[in-house]
């Protein structure tokens, strides 16, 4: 699918350009060209049983589904969105994903500082509304965190099962090496079946080869950093082409790559625009059904024979858990809510913040028509630790090399909600060149938020607070990643095409010298940006047991981002479909196949 639309010069044209194309697609759905991929949406009754009830059906709940099916349970997976859009599955809509009608639009708290340079007074919190959840949504990008995140989440759950060594073949079975992006057949390194893919796994891996960023690896490597094959895992340092959960062309979300190879088994339901609004117990605080609507109807009752899995997302869980009686005490109090289960939920939320850098480097012809099969631009990874002997990174940078300059202006007024005059001043400075567009990422925040009932219905958005910056070692910290990535500009590659750091920020970061300390904290400020990856809300160890049940209540377990202790090295995507690969072998382990 070529592109040869109209190429946008400023932000309020690119952003004008996008509606267009969102309005497209909105209509093409009408077509249900993707409906036939998935199960039927299954004529359901008041009262109806299943052996399992999954709430949520996004990446977690898909790859339940699928394996819980085909273990031959009667599983009923419920869904608030739709089916997965037509154009979730191009790479190249990504940018403008989570302002259609497939994401929850979210947004935080007000927080005193994300108004400095975005448009909103809080920071935009999507999360995908579809089959596939975020991963219909994500930005593709395939990182499974680093050895040290499991082990740490081995040490919160007591268990040692988590610890990274015993979660490799989960890894493996759900990731499968498709080679290099089809635009670059010609080279092609074996990853599959080594210690970080298999072969045989349901999402596909590619690699991007686009010879654009050689001169950037060779930047890295003058700057001293090792470059490796890929990051993650074991190999927690230096800078990798990267890798990408997209194959032949299309997206791998877990509604396409699990839910749709098992859309016709007799023995699994779904049932789409449903929303769960309650868990309901028995006396002895055994979960035995949900209450739902379905279409905006009346509320009706499902009974799960065996139990209700939890698969909403890291802020969607909490709220669902708190609306039935799990939370903490006097939170749910004040909510007038019956306390189940006094526990944490909602607590200990994390992102990742990622501060935004732009360099332009090379001159640059037009690069022609745009085909959206393929990802928007050519991606390099790094994660550095600034303390050479360590094997733990501490930031991670995504670099994002663009020749098509209206990407630059979509990101960065869309997604990430820039004010237009940051975005159009950037642009202007980068014309006629190519864009380093680049996240510089705190791993390891120390910041924590929280995820709160605003009201008690359902179909409210929850109250979520970033708690970004409440702890200074992570402005400190930011500081100095941004320092440390600085030299860049000054590799030869650089000096060659005479590169240079691009001054987004413009006048509003004047009134401190350029350079100093507090000049750049007022630019982290002002270019921080969530990377979604949120986190931790009904966390291993405080809100679930190791293998992942609600402390206090039976049959009731979470699956999904929430129960991550901590969020992990460069992006949740894989680590949540893993962490629903165990939790399904725990429970068939646990209930026998049927
Ligand atoms: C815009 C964006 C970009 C990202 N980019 C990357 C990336 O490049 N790489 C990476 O590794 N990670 C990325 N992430 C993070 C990653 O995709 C998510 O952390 C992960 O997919 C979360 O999976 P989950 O199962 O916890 O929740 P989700 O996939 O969000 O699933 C939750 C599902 O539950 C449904 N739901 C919620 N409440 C209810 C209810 N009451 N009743 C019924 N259904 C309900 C939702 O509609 C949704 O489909 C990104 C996330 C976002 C939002």
């Amino acid at each position: 699918m070529g592109y040869y639309g109209p190429v946008a010069n400023n932000t309020v044209q690119a952003l004008a350009n996008i509606q267009m194309f969102q309005e497209a697609f909105q209509t093409l759905s009408l077509l249900m060209l993707t409906d036939y991929l998935y199960p039927k949406q299954t004529d359901l009754k008041d009262g109806d049983e299943f052996d399992f009830v999954i709430a949520g059906g996004g990446t977690a709940g898909c790859v339940l589904a699928n394996r819980l099916a085909t273990a031959n349970h009667r599983v009923l997976m419920l869904e608030a969105g739709d089916v997965q859009t037509y154009d979730s599955f191009l790479p190249g809509t990504l940018a403008y994903l989570p302002k259609t009608d497939g994401a929850w639009n979210y947004l935080a708290q007000p927080d005193g500082y994300t108004n400095r340079c975005h448009k909103q007074r809080a920071m935009f919190t999507p999360i995908g509304k579809m089959l596939g959840g975020s991963s219909s949504v994500n930005f593709m990008i395939a990182s499974r965190g680093v050895k040290h995140d499991y082990d740490m989440w081995a040490t919160a759950a007591n268990d040692s099962s988590w610890q990274y060594k015993n979660l490799v073949k989960y890894f493996k079975k759900s990731g499968r090496y498709v080679g290099s992006i089809s635009m670059y057949p010609q080279i092609n390194m074996q990853l599959g079946d080594g210690p970080y893919m298999g072969e045989e796994g349901n999402i596909g891996i590619s690699q991007d080869y686009s010879t654009v960023r050689d001169d950037y690896i060779e930047s890295f490597k003058e700057l001293g950093n090792k470059i490796v094959k890929y990051l993650g895992g074991e190999q927690s340092k230096g800078y990798a082409r990267g890798l990408l959960t997209i194959a032949e062309g299309y997206r791998q979300s877990t509604a396409f790559t699990y839910l749709s190879p098992v859309r016709n088994i007799s023995n699994l339901f779904v049932s789409r625009r449903t929303v769960v609004n309650k868990i309901v117990f028995d006396r002895r605080k055994n979960a035995i059904g949900v209450r739902v609507s379905i279409d905006g109807g009346e509320e009706i009752f499902f009974r799960a024979k065996k139990e209700v899995i939890v698969s909403a997302g890291a802020i969607k869980s909490p709220q669902l858990l708190m609306l039935s009686g799990i939370g903490p005490r006097n939170h749910l109090r004040e909510k007038n809510i019956t306390v189940v289960s006094d526990l944490p939920v909602g607590e200990n939320f994390q992102d990742q913040q990622a501060v935004t850098i732009m360099h332009a480097a090379r001159k640059i012809k037009d690069p022609g028509a745009f085909n959206y099969h393929l990802y928007p631009a050519s991606l390099l990874l790094g994660f550095k630790s600034l303390k050479s002997c360590s094997q733990i990174p501490d930031y991670a940078t995504y670099i994002i090399i663009e020749e098509r300059l209206q990407y630059l202006l979509q990101y960065c007024g869309l997604p990430f909600d820039f004010q237009n005059e940051i975005c159009d001043r950037s642009y202007r400075k980068v014309l006629g060149r190519e864009n380093a567009y680049t996240f510089i990422i705190n791993l390891y925040p120390k910041s924590r938020g929280k995820v709160t009932l605003n009201t008690t219905n359902p179909d409210d958005a929850p109250l979520i607070e970033t708690g970004y910056f409440t702890e200074e070692e992570d402005m400190n910290n930011l500081v100095e990643y941004v320092k440390d990535y600085l030299p860049l500009v000054n590799t030869t590659y650089f000096k060659e095409v005479n590169g240079r750091i691009l001054d987004p920020v413009g006048d509003k970061c004047s009134m401190h010298e350029y350079g100093s300390d507090d000049y750049w904290k007022c630019y982290v400020y002002c270019m921080a940006t969530s990377m979604w990856n949120f986190g931790g809300t009904c966390a291993m160890g405080s809100v679930v047991d190791s293998k992942l049940k609600v402390y206090g209540v039976q049959r009731l377990r979470v699956v999904d981002a929430s129960v991550m202790p901590t969020v992990v090295a460069g992006g949740n995507y894989l680590a949540t479909v893993m962490i629903a690969e165990k939790a399904s072998d725990i429970i068939n382990a646990e209930h026998g196949r049927d």
